[in-house]
């Protein structure tokens, strides 16, 4: 649609939303990584010159490498790659850059390829990128073992040995070392752990057990990942280690036994000293990439590189606070050729502490500091552990965003005042109205509904029924999240009759805004209006214009109005994570204009307080979303804003205030906000002297922002 009408406003947004997930956003800032492109230069062109002058490019993505090779001397040179949109774009770039007769690139993974069925001999060097920030996430480690066996000529013996053959395979990069380091950060621990024992006037403490989905646990089932990613140096409120960096595994890629060894490895266990005191949240991990002897790529959160790091977040239900004469036991293995690090123990005062035990350690702590002897001796033996004492299975699952979510004291204490109000304001209005008004029972007349249609889990329902005389509906369909609402209205003496999960019921989404009972309407419904990642949740104003519909009279939808506010920056940061910038990253390679149709004109999932960009204004409102009155909206709208300084403005991130009634509101970009912020990334940097005035223009089509600059 785009190629037949390039301005089409629905092509082009649909176009965007799935750009995010054809191209990954790490080509934009591995190809602006000039140190990287020319680290994998120099060690391609040495093993050309060497003598290696077949080469394949496992994982080629735009070609660069594969051009690297050609443009060093080598003689034939391969490239697979297994995503389509890639494999047509490195055909692209491969031939503006004037190599489409030297490359032979193939749509397949390394893993089904063959002599002679693909390439006609083995080749004498493999080169490769195929890792992600838990190095082995890409598959690497099974591609080369296959590569050592099919596709690559034997490598080099021994030294003393006879060398029948002249040359030798090898692998680019030669190996890996991955380094750990124990981490107390509270923005992974918001996502991962329940750190309230109280959302909005509701006890959270009979939920059970809430685990997000990143687990290292022994029994792997396919839900589960071992890690997650974050970029530590930018998580809002930093972090701090709470271990010296060690290593935790070493692989060389250029020995095929190790490599097919490192699945059946003995699990290691590191005796780790902790460094100072702090509570163990995660473990970070990064890895040094040897490209050959001289080069190497670090991963790491100290460098100002843009890769994130793996992130093992510690599961104790308990905080663990490690004391600096602790030390901290570490199991690291890579069964089933994901990297895998736990954190299983502490050894404190000589004596091994487990962390998945559920007694609370810091008891037992208590206990051994008191002075007296016999009450010592007596509290140390009390806390042995007895028996191994298994681990709740009955955990619930919640995205780390829902359970970052659930740590937003902010939010719901804003929620249940604004509920609060409105509920006193209606129950007074029908006692004013009297039990006549509706005839055919007071019961009904008495009893307030209210719906929750937010997505995924939430806990609004059960504020809003904690209210009394309120029956509370509830979106949440999983069972294991369902039981959880349950345990919590139960042990909040919320009558089970208040509560009623809507989704069993209904067979469609019409129906979810179905009226409770005949003529009964809603007297308020809460919508979800913001993504995690800072967007506007799709096809929102319709929801609203339905839900308005539904209500009775002085009922509400939740939240009323939304006000969106922007700011001018400048971020080259932002912009080498968008668009290639010309041609100098790229070692002089014309990649940028085949790579940059993949741009978006939002980013999204940014952490705008710890972006370390250059404020060119004031924040500025953009643009007001009513959700009770449809006439209040348009689609479009100019806004005036001063520069207050000059520079290059490459960036508008913006974020919103959610006014859940005339008063109260919570704002997205709140300290504890689980919201992450977006930003409008402009085609072209402005440059703009201080105090001038500029001129945005802010459109809303089907939920989608877009804002441009001008003079
Ligand atoms: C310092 C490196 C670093 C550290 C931390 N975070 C990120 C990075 C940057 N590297 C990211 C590459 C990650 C993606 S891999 C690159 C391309 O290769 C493709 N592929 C992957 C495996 C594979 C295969 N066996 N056969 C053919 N193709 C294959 C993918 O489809 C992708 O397009």
């Amino acid at each position: 649609a785009l190629k037949v009408r390039p301005d089409y406003p629905e092509a082009r947004e649909n176009f965007h939303r799935v750009a995010n997930w054809l191209v990954e956003r790490w080509h934009f800032f591995m190809l602006n990584d000039y140190g990287r492109n020319r680290k994998y230069q120099k060690a391609i062109q040495k093993a050309v010159q060497s003598g290696r002058t077949t080469v394949l490019d496992i994982g080629t993505g735009t070609g660069i490498l594969g051009m690297c090779a050609k443009k060093a001397g080598a003689a034939e040179v391969y490239a697979c790659e297994l995503s389509k949109t890639m494999y047509e774009l490195a055909g692209e770039v491969v031939a503006a850059n004037g190599m489409d007769g030297d490359i032979k690139i193939l749509h397949m993974k390394s893993l089904e390829m063959e002599v002679p069925k693909d390439i006609p001999q083995r080749v004498s060097l493999v080169v490769t990128e195929t890792v992600d920030a838990g190095l082995f996430g890409e598959g690497i480690v099974e591609s080369l073992i296959h590569a050592w066996h099919h596709l690559l000529l034997p490598p080099q013996r021994g030294e003393n040995e006879l060398q029948e053959q002249s040359v030798t395979g090898q692998v680019i990069p030669a190996g890996a070392t991955v380094f750990g380091m124990a981490v107390e950060c509270l923005e992974i621990r918001r996502h991962h752990r329940v750190c309230v024992s109280e959302v909005g006037s509701l006890s959270v403490l009979a939920a059970g057990e809430i685990r997000s989905p990143v687990s290292c646990s022994s029994e792997p089932d396919d839900s589960m990942e071992p890690y997650t990613t974050e970029r530590l140096s930018r998580l809002p409120g930093g972090y701090k280690s709470l271990t010296q960096p060690f290593t935790a595994l070493d692989v060389d890629f250029n020995n095929v036994q190790e490599l097919e060894g490192l699945t059946s490895r003995e699990v290691q266990r590191l005796r780790l000293p902790v460094i100072q005191e702090g509570q163990l949240d995660a473990l970070a991990v990064w890895f040094q990439l040897h490209l050959d002897e001289e080069n190497s790529l670090s991963t790491g959160p100290q460098e100002d590189t843009c890769w994130e790091q793996a992130i093992y977040p510690v599961h104790s239900t308990k905080d663990f606070l490690l004391k600096p004469e602790d030390e901290l036991i570490v199991e690291v293995s890579c069964r089933d050729a994901y990297l895998r690090l736990c954190s299983v123990a502490v050894v404190r005062q000589g004596r091994e502490i487990r962390l998945d035990e559920q007694l609370d350690a810091q008891a037992c702590e208590k206990h051994m500091s008191s002075h007296n002897q016999e009450a010592e001796l007596c509290s140390a033996l009390s806390c042995l552990q007895t028996e191994q004492n298994p681990p709740s299975e009955d955990f619930c699952v919640l995205e780390s965003s829902e359970i970052a979510l659930l740590n937003n004291h902010a939010y719901h204490q804003s929620f249940s005042a604004a509920l609060a109000k409105l509920i006193s304001q209606l129950k007074w209005q029908n006692s004013e109205r009297g039990p006549g008004a509706d005839p055919d029972s007071t019961e009904r007349s008495d009893l307030l509904y209210v719906l929750d249609v937010s997505e995924g889990f939430s806990l609004l329902s059960l504020l809003a029924a904690s209210h009394g005389h309120v029956k509370a509906y509830s979106s949440v369909e999983k069972k294991k999240q369902q039981e959880v609402l349950k345990r919590l209205a139960d042990s909040n003496n919320i009558p089970e009759e208040h509560l009623e999960f809507w989704l069993n019921h209904v067979e469609d989404e019409q129906g979810m805004l179905k009226r409770p009972s005949r003529e009964k309407l809603w007297s308020a419904i809460m919508l979800d209006c913001v993504e995690t990642c800072g967007l506007i949740r799709q096809k929102l104003m319709e929801k609203a214009s339905l839900a308005r519909c539904l209500l009775e009279d002085g009922g509400r939808v939740f939240p009323e109005k939304i006000v969106v506010y922007g700011t001018l920056v400048e971020s080259d940061k932002l912009l080498l994570e968008s668009a290639v910038q010309g041609r100098e990253p790229t070692l002089g390679f014309n990649i940028a204009p085949f790579i940059n149709q993949f741009t978006v004109p939002v980013h999204v999932f940014l952490d705008f307080a710890t972006l370390g960009c250059k404020h060119l204004s004031q924040p500025v409102e953009l643009f007001v979303l009513d959700l009770m009155d449809a006439t209040a909206n348009y689609t479009h709208r100019e806004v005036k804003v001063q520069a207050t300084a000059a520079g290059r403005i490459t960036a508008v991130p913006f974020w919103y205030n959610i006014y859940l009634d005339q008063e109260i509101s919570v704002s997205t970009l709140s300290q504890n906000s689980h919201w992450k912020q977006a930003a409008a990334v402009l085609q072209e940097p402005l440059e703009v002297r201080a105090e001038e005035w500029l001129r945005l223009s802010v459109k809303l089509h089907k939920s989608t922002i877009s804002i441009s600059v001008h003079r």
